[in-house]
């Protein structure tokens, strides 16, 4: 069980100005921690009346019966039932879910795409979403959506949830703090953070504009990879995943709450900010973690094993070592293979690759996938290195060379995925990309030896 630093320590939070009290280390931990001494009943959860006449509250992120189940129990000043009990449905046409296939919009091909802009609205975490890829059915819970985030404005007495996903958050730029339920977590670039589902919270700007990619995980949790012969140690380490110190507000002010409910949004009206859970023990948590703790493995003699070396999270889809979603990282590491095409090979695979760039070049493409970039190479379409990542890795001399300043990822998952209207029409859509390919040129000529 996991203690914060300072368990008595109480925290009135969150303001952008406030601090943050913290975080505890580990991951899908059963965590405990109260931010009034005493908050937390010991040794049972439901005392007929609970410390400082607070409600206890169970948030279930698994059935009942799950093995094991994930849920988390929180003692708040009061139930999140009371709210108005009216939704009205709101429009924020810019977040799709899957499915959304628009007969216009052609999601065949190996697709590349400049940052997008920045705009002159003053965009919050809601209506700055802007969705580019969706895959599966968010109302059978099997599939993702990829995102762009542009965010300029803090939400202010406005709170989210989504009873359909849980995000997994990758900022590119800009620094945010999303002040949740269960405490607060500040992210910035090189970090990543995940939103579990049906968690409320607010997020703020510490540092703008803020831009970033967002992967909704319609399906179920990300977990660690299974780590086989590589053993306990390096990829990430459980103990670099940081869940947030209990922090709280007592605010009576008119707010309002939006869900995402199978697609749709809708927002009811509230007196009070819903961040009011005083202490919660469980293993259901918001985290974050630093990209820069991630260990990677590779080949120390020869070839260019499989990309999934690099699995930071996975989220499993029902059948074994086939993922609904894999989270994969390429950032700095040493490249010492021997006789060997070092960058990716050329290849089609049945998985769909959607990338981002954080910073830095990627091997396989030296030029046009640029930080804030994006790229899919969709379901079993060829792709590979470009002309000039080619050239340069068959002649270049092959002692150990550091792949330095770099930082991208890759959102891989067992569906096809299905580009947006925005994606094809509105975002930066490089048309020329596949001319990378063009000029490969014909070597064979049938005489043997290596050209
Ligand atoms: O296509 C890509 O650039 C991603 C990728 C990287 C790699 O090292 C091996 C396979 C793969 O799909
Ligand atoms: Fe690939």
């Amino acid at each position: 069980m996991n203690h914060p630093t300072d368990p008595h320590k109480m925290i009135q939070a969150s303001t952008p100005a406030g601090t943050n009290p913290g975080y505890m280390p580990g991951f899908g931990n059963d965590f405990e921690t109260e931010a009034l001494p005493g908050a937390l009943p010991q040794g049972m959860n439901s005392p007929q009346r609970c410390n400082y006449g607070l409600y206890g509250e169970q948030l279930s992120g698994t059935a009942f019966t799950a093995n094991p189940p994930e849920r988390t129990w929180c003692y708040r000043i009061r139930p999140s039932v009371k709210h108005s009990h009216r939704y009205d449905k709101i429009n924020l046409p810019y977040w799709k879910s899957a499915p959304c296939v628009d007969p216009d919009v052609t999601s065949l091909g190996q697709y590349r795409w400049d940052p997008v802009a920045h705009t002159q609205d003053g965009l919050t975490w809601l209506t700055g979403m802007r969705t580019m890829t969706t895959a599966g059915d968010v109302n059978t819970q099997v599939g993702m959506a990829s995102h762009i985030y542009l965010v300029t404005e803090s939400m202010v007495d406005d709170y989210f949830f989504s009873a359909d996903s849980e995000l997994l958050v990758v900022p590119q730029e800009g620094r945010l703090r999303f002040a949740t339920e269960l405490g607060i977590i500040d992210l910035e670039p090189k970090e990543i953070a995940i939103l579990p589902r049906g968690l409320v919270y607010r997020v703020e700007v510490l540092e703008g504009p803020a831009r970033g990619f967002v992967c909704e995980n319609y399906g179920q949790k990300f977990e660690l990879p299974g780590r086989g012969p590589i053993g306990a140690n390096c990829m990430a380490n459980p103990r670099d995943f940081k869940a947030p110190i209990a922090a709280y507000e007592d605010r009576e002010v008119p707010s309002t709450v939006t869900v995402k409910w199978c697609g749709q949004f809708h927002t009811t009206k509230i007196g009070q900010s819903p961040l009011d859970v005083v202490a919660w023990h469980g293993n259901y948590a918001p985290y974050k973690y630093d990209l820069r703790t991630y260990c990677p493995v590779g080949a120390i003699l020869f070839d260019h094993p499989d990309p999934s070396i690099f699995t930071v999270l996975t989220a499993p889809s029902g059948q074994p070592g086939t993922a609904n979603i894999d989270f994969v990282l390429f950032r700095e590491r040493w490249m010492v293979a021997e006789d060997t095409f070092r960058p990716p090979w050329y290849h089609k695979n049945i998985m769909s690759e959607l990338m981002g760039n954080i910073y830095g070049q990627y091997d396989a493409k030296p030029q046009g996938f640029v930080p804030g970039g994006m790229s899919l190479h969709n379901m079993m379409l060829p792709h590979g290195p470009d002309q000039d990542a080619f050239d340069n890795a068959s002649n270049s001399n092959l002692g150990p060379d550091k792949l330095d300043n770099t930082m991208s990822f890759m959102i891989e998952t067992r569906f096809p995925q299905h580009l947006t209207s925005f994606a094809a029409t509105e975002a930066p859509l490089q048309d020329d990309y596949i001319d990378c390919w063009t000029s490969l040129e014909k070597k064979f000529d049938g005489t043997p030896g290596k050209k």
